[in-house]
């Protein structure tokens, strides 16, 4: 035993379910580091690395083993007891988070302003590994900024969710996926829920039938939508819930979404327009996210009149819309999203703007289909899994004089900004922003320009 680990003891545990697995095993360690993902490192007596939810940095715990055997590289394990505890951590206010139960929520016992540092700590911590980046060199002061209005007293939780998937367990209750589960934890309230979605009342009746409800209370007006995924062969049941909504179906078959009744769209506001986000499509969950995303990426991009800009991954079209507000009847603007739905909302969107055009496909087929050779700025909001080296390749040679990088994901945008330095574009700035508070998801927006520009 090495003398980091000196007590990282095998406390016993309940036996394993097969030969070799350590689920349910339980060891005595010392918390080291956040890592991505919303847990926290440590090992075990044989040097094995933990992963280890409901901890904290620097904290004594008892880790209970819920994924591994005895040849994994590492294991997956709850701090069930808490033996020395940090001056960051709280009671979870929610009653449904804790080992094995919601897998929503990955900080709800951390202090708010700690969930912040920790969401930093992974931040400067993929950017330095996957880029070779520290804070200074990214333009970032390392802060993570809450949403206006998130910074509440002590004990009370941001209602920020507007969009709620639901899963229905077997009797048809109402909960949320435990964590890496396909188990239900049924909930009478979620806390983090905005007002909005709670009043629609989904938790208080039963769905039988139903695989998933998603609920939608949009922040722009007073639309409220409830999106149903039957269970195979399921009937849909009649909506009536404490407040009018329209409902859409997910078809079984193909995943498609179809209107059942009402309105097939909500109606969301961003930078003073109204946008129209049809059938279960993409609109960002915290009311505050879209002014905040849309007001960085403009003071980062500084648009002029008569400029060329791409808005990649454009979803219904709000840095669009931002773009051509601003860069007047001269300039210009292209946008690409592979969503069909999302496409023809965001055409719908922008059709005020003659100088904006929205073309469907992926951006890594569509974009060289495109034959423009230069832009002046590029906006870019992939999934997850990011843009990819092919498509930054791609960008690099259009010569924009700045870009603006919206990422979901830390380790995505980290490797994608190392592939962005290969082709001659640097960070002028990042801002980190909690757009999720309670979760480990962070947002960031970082600002490229081209080397030779200098800062
Ligand atoms: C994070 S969302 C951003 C949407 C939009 N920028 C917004 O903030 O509302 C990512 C969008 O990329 C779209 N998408 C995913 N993969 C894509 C691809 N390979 N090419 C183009 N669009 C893609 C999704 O449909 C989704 O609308």
């Amino acid at each position: 035993m090495t003398p980091q680990n000196k007590n990282a003891s095998p406390v016993g545990g309940e036996s394993t379910a097969q030969a070799g697995s350590l689920v349910g095993q339980e060891y005595e360690v010392e918390v080291g580091p956040v890592a991505h993902g919303g847990h926290c490192i440590a090992r075990n007596a044989d040097g094995r690395v933990l992963f280890v939810r409901h901890a904290l940095p620097g904290e004594k715990v008892v880790a209970k083993v819920t994924e591994g055997d005895t040849d994994s590289r590492f294991l997956r394990a709850d701090a069930v007891r808490v033996l020395d505890a940090s001056k960051d951590r709280v009671e979870a206010p929610c009653p449904y988070a804790g080992p094995g139960m919601c897998g929503g929520c990955d900080w709800q016992h951390a202090k708010p302003g700690a969930q912040r540092r920790l969401k930093g700590e992974v931040v400067a911590e993929q950017l330095s590994r996957l880029a070779g980046l520290t804070p200074e060199q990214a333009g970032w002061d390392g802060t993570v900024v809450p949403a206006e209005g998130d910074k509440l007293p002590a004990g009370q939780v941001p209602q920020w969710r507007t969009r709620v998937q639901y899963a229905i367990d077997e009797q048809g209750r109402a909960g949320l996926r435990k964590h890496r589960s396909h188990d239900v934890q049924p909930i009478d309230h979620c806390m983090i829920a905005a007002p909005g979605v709670t009043e629609l009342g989904i938790e208080k009746r039963e769905w039988p039938a139903m695989a998933s409800v998603e609920a939608i209370a949009a922040t722009g007006s007073n639309d409220r939508q409830v999106v149903l995924t039957p269970v195979p062969g399921g009937r849909l049941p009649l909506v009536e819930l404490d407040k009018p909504v329209s409902v859409l179906r997910v078809e079984e078959k193909d995943g498609g979404v179809h209107r059942v009744h009402g309105r097939p769209f909500v109606r969301e506001r961003s930078d003073g327009r109204t946008y129209r986000v049809g059938m279960g499509g993409f609109w960002q969950v915290h009311p505050q996210a879209a002014d905040t995303l849309v007001k960085a990426v403009m003071q980062g991009l500084m648009p002029r009149k008569g400029e060329m800009a791409l808005d990649l991954y454009c979803g219904v079209g709000i840095f669009a819309g931002a773009l051509a507000e601003r860069l007047g009847e001269t300039g210009a603007v292209l946008g690409i999203e592979a969503g069909k739905r999302a496409v023809e909302d965001a055409r719908h969107n922008l059709a005020d703007f003659p100088r904006v055009r929205i073309e469907q496909g992926k951006v890594e087929q569509v974009l060289p289909r495109t034959r423009i050779t230069e832009c002046d700025l590029i906006v870019l909001d992939p999934p997850r899994a990011g843009a990819g080296k092919q498509t930054v390749r791609h960008l690099a040679s259009l010569h924009a004089r700045r870009i603006a990088y919206v990422a979901c994901d830390p380790a995505a945008l980290a490797r994608d900004l190392a592939y962005f330095r290969d082709h001659g574009y640097r960070v002028r700035t990042l801002r980190v922003f909690d757009l999720f508070p309670m979760t480990h998801h962070v947002e960031c927006v970082a600002i490229l320009e081209p080397v030779e520009k200098g800062f």
